[in-house]
């Protein structure tokens, strides 16, 4: 099977995403398939250990802010060219910029919200999480198809030094819409789907004083601190530390969840890390179906008495 891979960029690299949908793009074309990575906004040198056998650019692109427009076209183009079974984007901003266009430009089956997808006869098997993750919603869909993955649907490829063949598209430059801004990240803001641990406090910590002695026990735990939707709205804790489906996508070693019910909003953003501890007053909250290991306490008694643990060792 023949697949493409679009690559999201972020400071001139390729974004781990890209490097997670290579994975999956690997597994999906399987031995003697093609992986080929459209890569517009870096230069190709940026994916050379990535593990794809040709990177898809447009010089023109590279050191370009993003326009939805130009890369529509430059993806077009890359369709045109590597004549795929399969497109992979993932559910991120330019995903949904550019995945539902060149799906209607080249008449492929489009599928969103993608946590699997495995290589069926003629077509692609997939789930996806819809309503929040209420419900997963099995397709067969008939190739050529283009799927939006869930960012963390697959483990992020291991550098893989190579020499990968290097084509360079030509595209139209659209016309009509004009770069104005574009607002980069706070660089000292934490990156928690990096995080190994994480200490998640939800709106059972009940007033923000809890916060303080939440970010001491995270920092003995070497964790960083968390929160779900409502600690967030309340402004307990900054936008770029929650988790969930409107927060980020996370998959560390350890989740330690306090006061945190499990909605399926803030399952969709851990319920994928390695080892998922829940503490919560409430025997029947949502979160125990999901933790490896759970503790009816009040999270005002576990917390000193875990700092206390935490500080004997
Ligand atoms: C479109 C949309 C997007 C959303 N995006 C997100 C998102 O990104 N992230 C997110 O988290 N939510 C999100 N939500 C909100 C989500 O539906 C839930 O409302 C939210 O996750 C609940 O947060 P919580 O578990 O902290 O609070 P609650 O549901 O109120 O749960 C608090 C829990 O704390 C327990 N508790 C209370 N006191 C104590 C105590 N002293 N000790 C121990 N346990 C205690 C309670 O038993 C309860 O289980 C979204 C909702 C929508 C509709």
């Amino acid at each position: 099977m023949k697949v493409l891979v679009y690559a999201d960029v972020e400071a001139g690299q390729p974004a781990a995403v890209a490097r997670e949908l290579v994975t999956g793009a690997r597994a999906l074309a399987g031995p003697g398939g093609r992986v080929d990575l459209a890569l517009f906004g870096a230069d190709p040198s940026a994916a050379a250990d990535m593990g794809v056998d040709r990177i898809l650019t447009l010089p023109a692109l590279a050191a370009a802010p993003y326009d939805p427009a130009a890369h529509a076209a430059a993806l077009s183009a890359a369709i045109a060219a590597a004549g795929p079974d399969l497109v992979l984007m993932g559910y991120t901003t330019a995903g949904l910029d550019l995945g539902p266009v060149v799906a209607i430009r080249h008449d492929l089956g489009l599928v969103s919200y993608c946590q699997t997808a495995r290589a069926g006869d003629g077509a692609v098997e997939t789930e996806s999480q819809i309503y929040g993750g209420k419900l997963i919603a099995r397709a067969a869909t008939p190739l050529p198809a283009l799927l939006l993955m869930n960012v963390g649907a697959f483990a992020e490829a291991a550098p893989a030094p190579g020499q990968p063949e290097v084509v360079t598209l030509e595209a139209a430059a659209p016309q009509g819409l004009r770069f104005i801004d574009a607002t980069a990240p706070d660089p000292d803001a934490v990156d928690i789907t990096r995080a190994d641990r994480l200490l998640c406090v939800g709106r059972g910590i009940g007033e923000a004083d809890v916060i303080e002695e939440a970010q001491e026990v995270a920092g003995l735990m070497g964790a960083e601190l968390v929160g779900s939707r409502p600690v967030v709205d309340a402004g307990w804790l900054p936008k770029e530390r929650q988790v969930g489906k409107s927060g980020r996508r996370v998959k560390p070693a350890l989740y330690l969840a306090l006061g945190v019910s499990g909605a399926p909003e803030h399952i969709e953003g851990m319920g994928e890390a390695g080892l998922i501890v829940a503490v919560n007053t409430d025997a029947n909250a949502p979160i125990f179906d999901h933790a490896h290991y759970g503790a009816t306490v009040d999270l005002t008694d576990f917390l000193p008495a875990f700092r206390a643990a935490l500080e004997g060792r």
